[in-house]
């Protein structure tokens, strides 16, 4: 999903999702999220929400950073916030260049209503996944908020400053 004005995609693997402009439940379950993310005003809120469904502990994402050209988040310090909904699931991290003696991988839940951010250059020396668990019954719903800073060369919203 995008702001109004934006048309960019967004590719996840080989997927390429059509993008939607934000619905007004979206926009209602952002007032209630981004003020607890330090973003009270509308004027600073992520202008795309990525959503995944987890059916059950079958489904994950492998190591991966959000490296999208459209986010930059390899380049700049960018911000990524998402908000878990559902069944409780690992959320891991590892660097991808370890100190020596550093642990090797990071891992914290995220369970029904909470909220996870990732910041500063993060997508550049870290990876993150949602591994599979076997045991775990149930759906998940993330929903990850991210800053569209380069938009396609063919997004309307490239020719309007506010973006
Ligand atoms: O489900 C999550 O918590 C993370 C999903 C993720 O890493 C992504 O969509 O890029
Ligand atoms: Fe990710």
């Amino acid at each position: 999903m995008v702001a109004q004005g934006c048309a960019c995609t967004y590719k996840y693997g080989r997927i390429e999702v059509e993008p939607q402009v934000y619905p007004p439940w979206m926009l209602q379950l952002m007032s209630q999220i981004m003020p607890l993310c330090g973003l009270p005003d509308q004027s600073t809120w992520p202008n795309s929400c990525n959503l995944n469904l987890y059916e059950d502990g079958g489904m994950s994402v492998g190591w991966h950073s959000d490296d999208e050209k459209v986010f930059q988040g390899k380049f700049n310090d960018i911000a990524i916030l998402s908000l878990s909904l559902g069944v409780k699931r690992k959320f891991e991290l590892r660097a991808n260049w370890p100190e020596e003696g550093e642990r090797p991988v990071r891992m914290i839940h995220l369970g029904d209503g909470d909220i996870c951010t990732m910041e500063g250059m993060v997508q550049k020396h870290y990876q993150h996944r949602v591994p599979k668990e076997g045991n775990v019954q149930g759906p998940r719903i993330n929903l990850t908020w991210r800053w569209v800073v380069l938009h396609n060369p063919q997004c309307p919203a490239k020719r309007m400053r506010r973006y």
